[in-house]
């Protein structure tokens, strides 16, 4: 998939979001989008999916199968989750029964399969979207802060669904402010920063930084750092020196 010159503002008086994107995503490649707070990174992933068109420029050589979940799944909807997988499924000519309960089991949400969506919380919403986007192999995999509002659990999978569509030839573009990159090993990262995005080198080539706050500080420490599109890995208890 390429972005080719691509431009995008939200009204045709509002200053540019994006001005002259020009990436290329591979099949079989992976890319983080990291930046600041509305520097664009969501603008991108719809762009990139097709959910926004550009104002100037175009997006070549997108896929045929598309998943995208977006960071909010709309669960405003009169369905269970298993009818609208099922829809879902069925969209893509499929029959989906076996795979719907198979990604439950997996993503543990057997529980809540008959459950209206309106009626789930946001991550468990955030399931439902997640799968949506993978019954159909898909050939680019658009996810937007796939990490927030997931349980533990399910966040642990997450890597290993990249890495299954990656593994299938497809490619994933993901963006991320809480810092999770480094558990997409060489995933190739896409910084958006004023109107610009920029490709950087893959995950791991970076330095880790440890630094200390008093404890009633931390909170907003982690904002301030991710706010300025820093990668927060981890925050722990001081251990005491003996
Ligand atoms: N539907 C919209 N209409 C008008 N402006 C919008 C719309 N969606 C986003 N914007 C603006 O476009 C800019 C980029 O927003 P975007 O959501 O792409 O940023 P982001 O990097 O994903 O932010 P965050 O990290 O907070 O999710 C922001 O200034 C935002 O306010």
């Amino acid at each position: 998939m390429r972005f080719q010159d691509v431009w995008f503002r939200y009204g045709r008086r509002a200053p540019w979001t994006l001005r002259g994107v020009d990436l290329t995503l591979e099949p079989g490649e992976t890319a983080v989008v990291a930046g600041p707070n509305g520097s664009g990174k969501s603008t991108l992933l719809q762009l990139a999916a097709g959910v926004l068109v550009p104002g100037r420029g175009i997006v070549a050589q997108r896929p045929k199968v598309v998943g995208w979940v977006p960071e909010r799944f709309p669960a405003d909807q009169p369905f269970t989750a298993r009818a609208y997988l099922t829809h879902m499924g069925k969209i893509h000519g499929l029959d989906a029964t076996a795979d719907i309960d198979r990604w439950a089991d997996r993503l543990n949400f057997g529980h809540f399969l008959d459950v209206r969506l309106g009626r789930l919380s946001k991550g468990s919403a955030q399931k439902v979207g997640l799968v949506q986007a993978l019954l159909k192999p898909p050939g680019l995999l658009v996810l937007d802060e796939p990490w927030e509002g997931l349980d533990a659990q399910t966040r642990e999978q997450v890597p290993a669904i990249v890495a299954e569509v990656v593994g299938q030839g497809g490619s994933v573009l993901v963006s991320d402010h809480l810092g999770e990159v480094a558990r997409l090993p060489g995933a190739r990262r896409w910084d958006v920063r004023d109107g610009e995005v920029r490709a950087g080198e893959r995950a791991g080539g970076k330095k880790v930084i440890e630094l200390a706050v008093d404890a009633a500080e931390a909170g907003d420490a982690v904002s301030r750092l991710r706010s300025f599109g820093f990668d927060v890995l981890s925050v722990r208890d001081e251990v005491p020196q003996r």
